[in-house]
């Protein structure tokens, strides 16, 4: 979820610089260092008085106070995990300025510690810029573990694990209509028409909001909170140095006080107007049913009031935050692999054209019967990781494993990065190869383990996922487009290494694949 420890550079530099007392020029500035780092010192002797007579899991030497700070590389940390794995193994543990972290880097730490041993693992870090200067701390993913976080979770399970719950397929395939449409008519822009349609299914979904064509307000709300959400992220420092987030707006050389501003008015704003859109609707009688509609059913009350409305609200928002970018990265993932691999391509349409022919789109009946389709859109997640860090986990209880001690307060995070390109278990793991999931095809067999098997929209972003890459296979095909000494232009495969990896557009030809398939999508739109 993290693109490093560490913020931007020149944050991280300030950050640093002024713990190691180099930049100040006044008496003043040194006595608030002296204040901050003794404070710092007996937060960390704190923190380092345990109970266990274990050692702590290895990791790079600590120097007083900072701890590895000074090694927290500015982004790709789950890359510099895996550097550091090399010498210290599965387990390496860091810390910085007295806060203790764990990364994990095999599946088998994850199962045994976050899925095995969930009751003191499943809470996770106030994240300072996060919670506090943004005041996202009402979202699922940032939670500590308790009633608040139960509630939010039954609500999403409710309407993203079950599939039939709402209509949600027939939603998703009009809106795949639409983005199979969008293509048609202007294929350059095929990153916004992909964009847009797991924004449009969630905001329907959730809050019986129909979004306007390519350019919906409220889509653009929520991508903006989505950026600055984990951008912001990245500010971690805050957390080690916590008096820095009293600085105010203006100091030079010092980002985040304006971006926590600018993205503070984004997440009010967009957690208030479609809900507020689709609390209106319920009480006038007007809107759709969806997740919010039945929530707010269940939650009157005979005054008019509605109970618990921050958890309803809050899970609403999350459902948006959490699905979109992570959803729409993912077929944009397949357009970049079907422009490096195209002979992935030429086999799934074979399969598509023997089990549906030409004469219909594809749709959510035809999944147990596209096997290689399906195995597309596991090869997707797992061959280029859209959270390498997945979400921060939090130990509430002091525990030991393989040996060693690790202290309750711990941050936890299972480098995904890192178990996704395993050669134990993927044999050849920088290759896109479908074909590792598919029973029989490899003499190695299936992998024992399917990516992101721990995410509340996981159902949900199978079936948009599969929607999505089925309809493109059918009625598109998808090559890399020529520059004009006639040699192929590579794909963009340069992922935004934000806390949720994205993705932007290729050069490339995305032509129907036929005049019947052309007449099938407007025939499909025209009957919305
Ligand atoms: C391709 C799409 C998606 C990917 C790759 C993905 C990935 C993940 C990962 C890795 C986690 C961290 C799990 C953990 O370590 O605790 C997570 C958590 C979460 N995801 Fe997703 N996700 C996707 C789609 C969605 C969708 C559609 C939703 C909408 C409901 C969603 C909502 C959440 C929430 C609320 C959490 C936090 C769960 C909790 O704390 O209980 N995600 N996701």
């Amino acid at each position: 979820m993290f693109s490093g420890l560490s913020g931007s550079h020149k944050d991280l530099h300030l950050s640093v610089s002024i713990m190691l007392g180099a930049s100040f020029r006044e008496p003043k500035h040194y006595a608030a260092f002296l204040f901050g780092a003794l404070a710092l010192l007996i937060l960390a002797r704190y923190r380092s008085r345990r109970g266990s007579t274990l050692p702590l899991p290895p990791g790079p030497p600590r120097l007083p106070i900072i701890g590895n700070l000074h090694q927290m590389p500015s982004t790709h940390l789950w890359e510099k995990a895996v550097e550091w794995g090399k010498q210290y193994g599965d387990l390496v543990y860091v810390e910085n300025v007295g806060i203790p972290t764990l990364i994990l880097n095999s599946f088998e730490a994850v199962s045994e510690l976050l899925v095995k041993r969930s009751a003191i693992y499943s809470s996770r870090p106030h994240i300072t810029m996060f919670s506090e200067l943004l005041d996202l701390g009402w979202t699922t993913t940032i939670l500590p573990y308790g009633e608040t976080l139960r509630k939010h979770r039954t609500h999403l399970h409710k309407f993203f694990q079950t599939s039939e719950t709402l209509n949600y397929l027939e939603i998703q395939e009009r809106n795949c209509y639409v983005m199979l449409n969008g293509l048609l008519n202007a294929p350059k822009g095929y990153a916004e028409h992909i964009r847009r349609l797991p924004s449009a299914v969630i905001l329907r979904n959730v809050y019986g909001y129909e979004a306007q064509g390519e350019d919906d307000p409220i889509v653009h709300l929520g991508e903006n909170v989505v950026r600055t959400g984990g951008e912001a992220l990245t500010y971690l420092f805050l957390n080690f140095v916590p008096w820095l987030k009293y600085l105010p707006e203006g100091l030079p050389g010092i980002a985040f006080p304006g971006k926590a501003r600018e993205g503070r008015q984004y997440q009010k704003t967009f957690r208030a107007t479609p809900y507020e859109i689709a609390k209106r609707n319920f009480i006038e009688g007007t809107g759709k049913e969806c997740m919010t509609s039945v929530l707010f059913a269940e939650s009157l009350q005979e005054d008019g009031s509605f109970n618990d409305e921050q958890t309803i609200s809050g899970a609403a928002g999350t459902a948006f935050l959490g699905g979109t970018d992570t959803s729409a990265t993912a077929i944009l993932t397949f357009v970049l692999a079907i422009l490096k691999n195209p002979d992935k391509q030429r086999r799934a349409q074979e399969e598509i054209d023997t089990v549906i022919g030409s004469n219909r789109l594809p749709n959510h009946s035809d999944m147990d019967s596209l096997p290689y389709v399906r195995a597309i859109c596991t090869e997707i997640l797992r061959w280029e990781v859209i959270l390498p860090f997945a979400v921060p986990h939090l130990l509430t209880e002091d525990d030991e494993y393989m040996g060693h001690s690790i202290p309750a307060g711990t941050w936890v995070f299972p480098n995904v990065w890192a178990i996704s390109r395993d050669p134990k278990h993927y044999p050849d793991p920088l290759s896109f190869k479908p074909e590792r999931w598919i029973p029989g095809e490899t003499k190695e067999g299936v992998p024992p383990l399917r990516p992101q098997e721990i995410c509340p929209g996981q159902n949900w972003a199978e079936h948009i996922i599969f929607l999505a890459v089925a309809s493109l296979l059918a009625t598109f095909n998808i090559e890399p487009d020529v520059g004009p000494d006639g040699t192929q232009i590579p794909p963009n495969d340069q992922f935004i290494p934000s806390a949720i990896r994205t993705l932007r557009a290729s050069k490339c030809r995305i032509t129907p694949r036929s005049d019947k398939a052309a007449s099938l999508i407007r025939q499909a739109v025209s009957s919305l």
